[in-house]
């Protein structure tokens, strides 16, 4: 492709640069190949500009960043917002999208909005997908990504593929790192989504009003200006999140408790725990519907609803999507029913803080006749100010709470077991993930229940800087075969 047609008409390009043919894109030095155009970008740790020269001898035929570089050997072109403009350009490289597109952002729920979404339109008939923090699932393939967000150029090669594969119909997930560093500017939105907001990433962002406002930039910024809206009108930051979609006349579609069930909101009017599952009632439009959700927690029905409003913000019958909701499943680690040992359910969940651990075992306690017990820890190089929090939450919540590993990282993981031991009263503490499990899952008695949280759908345990495999799921089966044989 000609550098001239990855730019907008007004980033300033030297005439005879204009028809240099750019064979890839790139952000990363060490993986230019001849014929990339090279973005330099400021990050966290580095910046991108000290590295043009090694991008240039590795065969960059053109170079974009914030400033000139006098020297530079080949063409350079200055824009204010290289990320942006690197995920503007992504899209122009990898031109095909799914022709419906939601994105879902918000603190816990995503991964679930998506999958719920992507299920609900494949009942109506439509040939979809996710990705997200479990990767791509689509009908040709399911790919693990490493990112819930990817990079503007590894997500614009993926939505490109599955376009050309047949998919129409794709929900993907929105983090607010992604947010943050436009990595979604290039995406063409038709409606997005909003779960919650709770304390979260503080090692990235300043503070929660900077984490909120990258998440208000789906609604600001990047939803189609005739998109929709589709926002939990559940928390206290719900009437911002509204505030920014009316700011842009997007089509507001409000979902739960204090949803406006005679307009376009969905209203939730009660629910009722009927074993694994919840029986729902809700009003659209000022029509009354009933659902059986097949699935635990009283946050399943935030994320269902999301869902739902999704998938009617993008087109699909109110009835027809309402009627889909009963088949919905679980998606991989999130408050899966794993097993069950002397009666007791084993609860798989990847709630990794401290809200979403509060609303898990909340969510379980009605499963738990006699005692509520929970294994998990936290993770190292990341928000410390979680972990007491946590311990608290699980002290205050659960009946027994095992402590131990999860992806400590580069920490001593004692040193972070400790954290959490301080807040949480009369726990154990076995730092084998493993053994901590086995020892939960032996000690199960009738009418108990057990949640092992943090890691949910995750394949490996991060030690120092290497990914050690584990799976809570595997742990659990291989206790349980042992105890059968
Ligand atoms: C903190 C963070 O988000 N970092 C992301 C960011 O990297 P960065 O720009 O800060 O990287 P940097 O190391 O400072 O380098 C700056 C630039 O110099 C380049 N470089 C660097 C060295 C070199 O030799 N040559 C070179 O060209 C780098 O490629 C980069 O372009 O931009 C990169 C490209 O898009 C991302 O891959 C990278 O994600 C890292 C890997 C990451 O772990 N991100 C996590 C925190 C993340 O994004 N998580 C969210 C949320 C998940 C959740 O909700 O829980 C997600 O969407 O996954």
């Amino acid at each position: 492709m000609k550098l001239r047609d990855l730019f907008s008409d007004d980033a300033a390009i030297e005439p005879q640069a204009e028809a240099v043919d750019v064979k890839g894109l790139s952000v990363d030095s060490r993986a230019v190949k001849p014929g990339d155009l090279f973005f330099a970008l400021a990050g966290s740790k580095t910046d991108g500009s000290r590295f043009i020269d090694a991008a240039i001898n590795a065969g960059a035929v053109a170079v974009a960043g914030d400033r000139a570089s006098p020297d530079c050997r080949v063409p350079f072109i200055v824009t204010p917002n290289p990320r942006r403009a690197l995920a503007q350009a992504a899209a122009r490289f990898y031109p095909r999208q799914p022709a419906t597109i939601a994105a879902v952002t918000g603190t816990s729920g995503k991964t679930s909005v998506a999958a719920f979404t992507r299920q609900i339109w494949e009942r109506l008939g439509h040939a979809s997908a996710s990705i997200g923090t479990i990767g791509l699932v689509s009908p040709k393939r399911t790919v693990y990504g490493s990112l819930t967000t990817p990079d503007p150029i590894a997500l614009h090669k993926q939505l490109d593929e599955i376009a050309g594969e047949g998919v129409t119909h794709l929900a993907f997930e929105a983090s607010s790192h992604g947010l943050d560093q436009f990595r979604l500017d290039g995406v063409r939105i038709a409606a997005g989504g909003f779960t919650n907001l709770t304390r979260d990433h503080m090692d990235y962002h300043p503070d929660v009003g900077h984490y909120l406002a990258a998440k208000l930039r789906l609604f600001r910024d990047l939803v189609a200006p005739d998109g929709a809206a589709v926002i939990s009108a559940d928390h206290d930051c719900s009437p911002e999140v509204i505030d920014a979609a009316r700011s842009r006349s997007l089509r507001i579609i409000a979902v739960g408790r204090n949803a406006d069930g005679a307009g376009e909101g969905i209203r939730l009017v009660g629910a009722t725990v009927e074993g694994y599952a919840q029986n729902l009632a809700l009003a659209h439009r000022g029509r009354s519907y009933t659902v059986k959700l097949p699935l635990v927690g009283e946050f399943q029905i935030e994320n269902a609803l999301v869902a739902a409003g999704l998938a009617i913000g993008t087109g699909s019958e109110p009835a027809d999507v309402f009627a889909t909701l009963q088949h919905l499943e679980g998606a991989k680690g999130r408050l899966e029913l794993v097993g069950e040992h002397n009666g007791a359910p084993i609860f798989v969940d990847y709630a990794h803080k401290p809200d979403a651990l509060a609303k898990s075992l909340q969510a379980l306690r009605p499963y738990a006749k006699r005692k509520l017990v929970v294994i998990f820890g936290a993770g190292g190089d990341r928000d410390a100010g979680k972990r007491p929090i946590m311990g608290a939450i699980a002290a205050e919540n659960a009946d027994h709470v095992i402590v131990t590993d999860d992806n400590p990282r580069s920490e001593n993981p004692e040193t972070i077991r400790a954290a959490i031991l301080a807040t949480a009263r009369g726990a154990s503490d076995i730092g084998d993930r493993a053994e901590a499990i086995r020892t939960g899952i032996s000690a199960l008695q009738p009418g108990d229940a057990l949640l092992i949280a943090g890691k949910g759908h995750e394949t490996g345990q991060i030690v120092g800087d290497k990914v050690l495999p584990f799976s809570d799921h595997e742990a659990v089966a291989a206790v349980l075969a042992a105890r059968v044989s």
